[in-house]
């Protein structure tokens, strides 16, 4: 199955640029309206399986304008996932799904993407700020549409708008292979963010960041959702630097889904029961939390039985859990 986000990422190349689908007379015409009291999104029991494997099941999910929440949980279980089926790039197996007052991938004009991250060569000559204007006319064949007059000052003045947003103004004109991981980061952002979406899905924008690069990011999304009203999505591995901007999280582990407010879910009994082994979360001196006793991450996948009730069980007596693993929250 290929999905429009897919398809235009080829055109879009090895540059690793991220474009949105085209909007279609179609979509429009099967969008329902939102308004303001709608939830931006809304799960119920949602679930997923993957290569026969239930990832994660029972996710209830309800996000507001404006509001952010992290996707946290081990490796492989399937963060990255819940972000592909939000866009409808892989179907639910159970649950009900509403984005922007539609089934996932019918709004998704109205979405800004970043995947998880890659690397721009060094060697790219391509400007920041080219990569920023991809973002919004860049769907058709991966390089920018001709436009002319008001339609061309107006695309310049959006494209100029949303770099100051994101405070890349003094390098957008640099080559984007010459500038740094955060850098080129912020300019994904603005990327993301130029067809002034409702819904931003940031797929672990944290990574290979250093701490002062990850706190300024951060403090960049919390000011875009806050501000602008844009409701922000997030996979992290690490809850710690975002922790004081969430709203909600959901927490992905052993084939089960745990979501609400940090302070609801990150706890030692709620993560005690969606791992079903014994969990501590501690909070150090500085308002870090650590949990204690996270199983490891599956380290083979293997084809499950169908039995949705006992998948999860199943899963996580496959994965030969190895209780000990102390890391920070996520
Ligand atoms: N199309 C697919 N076919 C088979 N397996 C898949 C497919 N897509 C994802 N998976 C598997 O599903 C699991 C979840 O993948 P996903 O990338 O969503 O995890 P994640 O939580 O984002 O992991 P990480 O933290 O390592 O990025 C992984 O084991 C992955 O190998």
């Amino acid at each position: 199955m290929q999905h429009p986000i897919a398809q235009t990422h080829e055109v879009a190349g090895q540059a690793g640029l991220t474009v949105p689908p085209p909007r279609t007379a179609a979509s429009e015409a099967s969008e329902a309206p939102v308004t303001a009291d709608d939830p931006v999104l809304a799960l119920c029991g949602a679930a997923v399986r993957v290569a026969g494997r239930t990832l994660w099941s029972g996710v209830d999910l309800h996000v507001g304008a404006g509001e952010f929440v992290a996707v946290l949980g081990p490796n492989g279980a399937g963060k990255s996932t819940l972000i592909k089926v939000l866009l409808g790039m892989l179907p639910a197996a159970g649950g009900e799904i509403c984005v922007l007052g539609g089934r996932p991938g019918q709004a998704n004009h109205r979405i800004g993407y970043l995947p998880q991250r890659r690397s721009f060569d060094a060697s790219l000559r391509i400007r920041g700020i080219d990569v920023v204007r991809l973002g919004l006319d860049g769907d058709r064949w991966g390089l920018p549409l001709p436009s002319f007059g008001a339609r061309r000052r107006a695309a310049h003045q959006r494209v100029d708008e949303v770099i100051e947003l994101v405070g890349a103004s003094a390098y957008a004109h640099r080559p984007i292979g010459h500038c740094s991981g955060g850098e080129q980061q912020r300019l994904l952002i603005a990327q993301a963010l130029v067809r002034r979406p409702q819904l931003l899905f940031l797929d672990e924008p944290l990574d290979s960041l250093d701490l002062p690069n990850q706190s300024a990011i951060t403090a960049l999304i919390s000011r875009i959702c806050h501000e602008e009203k844009v409701a922000v999505v997030m996979v992290a591995h690490d809850v710690n630097p975002i922790l004081h901007h969430l709203d909600q999280v959901v927490y992905l582990a052993e084939g089960g889904a745990a979501s609400g407010t940090p302070e609801a879910v990150i706890t030692s009994p709620t993560l005690t029961e969606l791992y079903g082994t014994p969990v501590e979360v501690l909070r150090t001196s500085d308002g870090r939390l650590v949990v204690v006793g996270q199983p490891e991450a599956p380290a083979v996948h293997t084809d499950r039985h169908t039995n949705p009730h006992t998948d999860r069980h199943t899963d996580r007596h496959a994965s030969g859990l190895r209780a000990g693993g102390d890391r920070a929250a996520g």
